[in-house]
């Protein structure tokens, strides 16, 4: 796997490809229950795109080329079939926050740093950009993207963006303790909900129900409920 730690994770053309086929893998192997995804020597998750590779863009093909590898990242990660966990902890910015609002579930230390400082180096900010209004409002978003001002953590939790924010020594309990908790859910149990709400992002409500209806109908069909539900009505009280 191609290592960046020393210039903050920072993504370019080789650790995008490693981390795409990365997620290719994982959504093959049918006994991954959850993946959590963080960053490698602790001073960022991603420090955003190299601004190196960048800078020596010139044609419309090449920056379309480059823009679509990061975008091919952050769906890989919406596609991934089980639940992806992003731990947090110093920078995420740029092309690093998008990576992170595609995954399903941030947990961040006190001290994580955030923004999106793209028109600062002369270019806006897009793809899973465009999730961000979701997640934390249209005004919150604009601050983001125009005014360009990192966050820390507490506020990037008020705003919506982050699930939870620990003390940095706490983040290693708190990610094991959300990993646990998703695993006492059962398997496809999890894979079918995560599968639903990516299907509720693209659909009207009325179509979004409609999917959650065809999906429980099918739940019921592989007998995992049956067990649980077994265990549940035969639990001794104390
Ligand atoms: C399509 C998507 C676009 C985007 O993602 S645009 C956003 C790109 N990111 C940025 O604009 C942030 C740029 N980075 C910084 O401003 C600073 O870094 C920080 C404030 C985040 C951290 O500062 P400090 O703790 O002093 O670290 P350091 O010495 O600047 O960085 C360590 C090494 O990493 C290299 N580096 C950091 N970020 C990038 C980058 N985005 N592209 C290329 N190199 C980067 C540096 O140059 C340096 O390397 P060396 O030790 O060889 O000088």
């Amino acid at each position: 796997m191609y290592d960046n730690a020393r210039r903050l994770n920072i993504v370019n053309p080789p650790a995008l490809a490693d981390l795409v086929r990365a997620f290719e893998d994982i959504a093959r192997d049918e006994q991954v229950r959850v993946v959590v995804f963080s960053g490698v020597g602790g001073k960022a998750f991603i420090g955003g795109a190299d601004i190196k590779h960048m800078a020596a863009l010139k044609t419309a093909d090449e920056g379309r080329a480059f823009i679509t590898s990061i975008h091919k990242l952050c769906q890989a990660i919406r596609d991934c079939p089980v639940p992806v966990i992003a731990r947090l902890e110093g920078y995420t910015l740029g092309a690093g926050l998008e990576v992170a609002a595609a995954c399903d579930i941030r947990i961040a230390t006190e001290s994580a740093a955030f923004g999106m400082p793209e028109v600062r180096v002369g270019i806006p900010s897009v793809i899973e950009a465009a999730l961000l209004p979701r997640l934390i409002g249209w005004g919150r978003t604009s601050w983001l993207l125009m005014a360009a001002e990192n966050i820390g953590a507490r506020k990037a939790e008020e705003w919506g963006l982050l699930e939870q924010v620990v003390k940095t020594a706490e983040i290693g309990a708190a990610i094991d303790r959300c990993v646990q908790s998703i695993l006492e859910g059962t398997p496809k149990a999890i894979r079918a909900q995560k599968a639903l709400m990516r299907r509720w992002e693209e659909l009207p409500l009325s179509g979004a129900i409609q999917v959650g209806i065809d999906s429980f109908a099918q739940s019921v069909t592989t007998g995992e409920h049956t067990e649980k539900m077994t265990a549940f009505i035969n639990r001794k009280r104390g």
